[in-house]
This record gives C-alpha cells, structure tokens and sequence, in this order.
C-alpha cells in the first residue's frame, strides 16, 4: 500500500487528527481538490468572523453615545473585504504548509474510489490501508426557474461592494448570520422563509429577542413563503414570485437554504459505502459498511451539530483510533454553539426549549443581566442566562444566553456541563475580576 492512512479532504476533519498521525509515524496522505484547510478556513467561518466584528464594533460604540464616545464609525465595505482577503487568501497555502512540514503527502485533485483501497485523482491511483472520507458540504442551491442569479455563502463572503437591497432566502445559520452582516452594512435586507420560525436549534425566546432586534435595525421577515420562480431584469436587479401574486423586487439574492454533502462525487458506488442524503453512515467508531473506510465532519449523517469543533474531535477521535491510544466508541462532550448575531445567541448541552418542556426533569434558573454594572460598561441591555439542572442530581446539564459576549459566558460553562458538576461546586472558583467569567458566578444560585 502506498500509504498507510489517506484522507479525501482537507478540511478540520482532517488535519487535526492528520498532523498527530503523521507526527507519530504513520504515512499519510491527503488529498484536496480546491483550498487546503476547508471551508471554515477559507469560506465558512473564519471570513465571516473577520466581517463580522467591526459591525459589533460599531453596534457597541452606538450603545456608548452620549456615555464617552461622541461619533459613530461608518463601514467601509470595500476595505473591509481587502482586509478580509488579506487574512483569508494565505489560508490555503499555511493550511497546505500544516501538512508539508509533517512530511503528509499532498495530493491536488478531485478524488474518486476505485476499490476499499483504492483512490484516483485524474489518471493516478493511490492505494492505503484506511481511508477516511472528510469530503465535507457545499451550499445546497435551489432549483426554481431563475435561481442561476442566486449567490451562496461563498459569493457573499466576496462581495465587492454590499446592494441596495439584500433578500435573503432561508432562515438557518447562514441567512441570519449574513442578514444580520448586510443590514449593519446599510443594505434594505428581506429574509424570505417556508416556515414562520428562524434558528430553530436556539432558545425560541432569544430568537423572538434578536428577530425584533433585525426588524429595528431594518430587516424585513416574510414567513411562510415559498419562492416559485426569479426573473433578472434588464437593469440587473431580480424579481422573485411566489404564490399569490406575491413579487418581490431586489438587487441580490442570497441562496441560504442549506448545505447538502460532497460524497455523491465519489463513486461510492464503487465500494457500495452506504450514504443518505444528510451523509455517509457510520458506527460509533466513525466507522462506514466498508470495515477500512472511516468518515469524519461534516461529511456523516449525523444528530450532533455539523460544525468546526465537532469535526476537530472527530478527527482527533479517528487519529487516535488509528495510534492505537484510543480502542473504545467515539463519545461525544457536551457540544457548544453559537450564532454570530448582535446580540449572540449561544448555548451548551441540554437545550432551553427542551428543558423548559420537561419541568419534572429539569430546573432552568434564569438570570438577567440588567441592573449588572459590568455588564453596562458597555451600556448592554437585555442579556439574559439561563441554567438548567437536572432535578435528581443537581448537575448542571446545560445553559444558553444572548449577550454580545455570550461565547465568552457559554465557553465558561462548557467544562461545568462536561465535567457534570453540582450546584454546590460551582462556587468552587476563584475567577479574575472584573470580567465575564465573574459576572457569571455572581448569577449562579448560591447553595
Ligand atoms: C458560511 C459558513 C459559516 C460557518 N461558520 C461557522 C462557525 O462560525 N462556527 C462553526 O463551528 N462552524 C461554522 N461553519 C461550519 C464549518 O465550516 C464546518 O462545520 C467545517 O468546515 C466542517 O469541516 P470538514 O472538514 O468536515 O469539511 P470542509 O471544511 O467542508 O472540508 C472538506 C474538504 O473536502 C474537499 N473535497 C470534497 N470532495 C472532495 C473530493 N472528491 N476530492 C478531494 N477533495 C474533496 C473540499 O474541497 C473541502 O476542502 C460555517 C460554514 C459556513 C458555510
Ligand atoms: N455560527 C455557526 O456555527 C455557523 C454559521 C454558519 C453555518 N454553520 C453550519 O453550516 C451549516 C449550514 O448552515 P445553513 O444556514 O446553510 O443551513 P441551515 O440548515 O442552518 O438552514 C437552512 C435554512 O434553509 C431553509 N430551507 C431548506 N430548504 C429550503 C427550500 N427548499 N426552500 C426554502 N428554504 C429552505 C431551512 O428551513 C432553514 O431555515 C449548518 O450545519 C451550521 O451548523 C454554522
């Protein structure tokens, strides 16, 4: 065999657990047919970021008039995007680079199966004892009359200069992450959606709160609105149409309807791997129907959230399956996520909706933080935290908050939940102050 593990895609499914291997010994290759180090490095959520936090910037300088600061920044798309570029473009070649320098072969290509151990990338086959399929997703992309005008996320994250007016279709991750983006910008934002509910894996009441928050600062929601065909006018703009002489007018069209899995282009067909449309099926070995081929990231049929941190620790899981350091099932930690809006939304373990469902087994202590002079340092108001403790054991299970700084209160709380700690120990910390982590204990319930 030329190798002893090969890796299709390059991804966070990949190189976290790639590097260690290759670092213990191993001979591994990875093959990648577009940017190395994946989507999050180069289109997902590194360019969003870099987007994203001169806008919360300026919401928090707005929220500071009048209370020091006398003046508002305005953005400049077109420079922001030029820095933007500047971090983004060297992603390829340092996530190339993090494999080289541990002596990984990298192989540029499109890959596809021959055999269970055997990939072709144009007319070269490469043969390896394993092979994990990290082929991660693309931007599903609709179908309707018309919808070769829409842009995805990855046009989006490129724009040269923000339109007059922004419509938005869909309403997961993507559209009010972006939406929220576009109409910091100043762009006329219309987030077009099938059902009548935004971000459903959070907290109902936080979206309810951040939903009203967007439609201040301008966006317009139009649920239950199933899109039938677009038209691109003689000036460049589109006109939308759906059902009941509905006709929208809009300068762009962003397609946020999903993501849909790379591994109908790997003549899966070849090996008989099983695969649905969500992704390939795996053991909780991460293990496919072929016992040598594995599947990492986004690229499974899985519950747990398809995001960067999942896929890191289901690399790390697999590199050490294959050092022998780790024999057993792939147990999942408690799994953190968050919503880039402004507010954040962000939450770990068992959710608010369900645990407020289930009162017999959970206990939800919510805390605002209005009134909480750190927290109006930056004259923020509105914050909420919610707990939730299972009734029996006192643990703590889970927690969610919307706060501009929820990702910092949530990555707190992320090894109380993993760590399952009680009540009574949750006091047992001595945090530097001032500072989130300490305006946090201050809303635990004292035992
Ligand atoms: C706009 C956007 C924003 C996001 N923001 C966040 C965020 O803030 N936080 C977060 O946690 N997650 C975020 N995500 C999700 C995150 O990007 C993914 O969960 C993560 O990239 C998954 O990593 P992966 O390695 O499984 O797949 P990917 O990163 O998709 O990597 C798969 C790689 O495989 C390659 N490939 C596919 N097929 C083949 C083939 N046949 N041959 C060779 N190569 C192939 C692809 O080119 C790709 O480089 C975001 C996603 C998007 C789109
Ligand atoms: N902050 C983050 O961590 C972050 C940010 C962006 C993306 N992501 C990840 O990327 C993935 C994709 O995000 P996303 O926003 O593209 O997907 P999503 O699944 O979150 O949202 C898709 C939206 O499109 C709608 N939709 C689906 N099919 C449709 C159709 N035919 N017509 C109209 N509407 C339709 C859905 O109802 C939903 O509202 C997610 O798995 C997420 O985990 C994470």
């Amino acid at each position: 065999m030329d190798f002893s593990v090969l890796y299709i895609g390059s991804g966070q499914a990949t190189w976290n657990g790639a590097v260690p291997l290759a670092k213990s010994g191993a001979k591994v290759a990875v093959i990648e047919e577009s940017q190395y180090g994946g989507v999050c490095s180069n289109k997902g959520c590194n360019a969003k970021i870099i987007l994203d936090k001169p806008l919360v910037l300026i919401d928090q300088i707005k929220a500071l008039q009048g209370r020091g600061l006398d003046g508002v920044p305005k953005v400049n798309w077109e420079d922001l995007m030029a820095h933007k570029h500047e971090l983004i473009v060297p992603q390829d070649q340092h996530g190339k680079d993090r494999l080289d320098n541990v002596g990984i072969t990298t192989i540029n290509g499109h890959a596809e199966f021959v055999d269970a151990h055997t990939v072709k990338v144009g007319e070269k086959t490469y043969t390896a004892d394993k092979i994990v399929i990290a082929t991660g997703m693309r931007p599903h992309r609709l179908t309707i009359p018309g919808a070769e005008n829409f842009a995805d996320s990855t046009d989006f994250l490129s724009l040269p200069h923000m339109p007059e007016h922004v419509t938005i279709l869909g309403g997961g991750f993507v559209a009010i992450e972006f939406a929220t983006i576009a109409a910091a910008v100043g762009a006329k934002v219309d987030v077009i959606t099938r059902g009548n509910r935004i971000l459903k894996q959070f907290p109902a009441e936080y979206v309810a709160k951040v939903q009203e928050d967007l439609k201040r600062a301008g966006v317009r929601f139009i649920p239950d609105m199933n899109i039938a065909r677009a038209e691109k006018n003689a000036d460049g703009s589109l006109t939308l149409f759906g059902p009941k002489e509905f006709q929208l007018s809009t300068d762009y069209v962003l397609d946020a309807t999903g993501r849909v899995p790379n591994h109908d282009q790997l003549n899966l067909e070849a090996v008989g791997v099983e695969a649905t449309n969500r992704g390939i099926v795996v053991n909780d070995n991460l293990q496919t129907n072929v016992p040598n081929i594995y599947a990492s990231g986004d690229a499974i049929d899985k519950t747990i959230a398809k995001l960067t941190p999942t896929a890191a620790f289901e690399s790390r899981y697999l590199a050490a399956k294959f050092m022998g350091t780790n024999d057993g099932p792939i147990v999942y930690p408690a799994i953190s996520e968050i919503v880039f809006t402004s507010p954040r939304i962000a939450q770990v373990g068992v959710s608010l909706d369900e645990a407020k469902s289930k009162p017999e087994q959970y206990e939800v202590v919510e805390a605002s933080y209005d009134g909480d002079w750190y927290r109006q340092i930056k004259n923020e108001q509105g914050a909420q935290l919610a707990l939730i403790f299972d009734k029996t054991s006192q643990k703590l299970v889970g927690a969610a908050e919307m706060a501009m700084d929820a990702e910092e209160t949530i990555n707190t709380i992320v090894p109380y939940v993993q760590m399952g700690l009680t009540k009574e120990q949750l006091n047992d910390f001595v945090y530097v102050f001032p500072s989130i982590a300490y305006t946090l204990q201050r809303r635990l319930p004292l035992v």
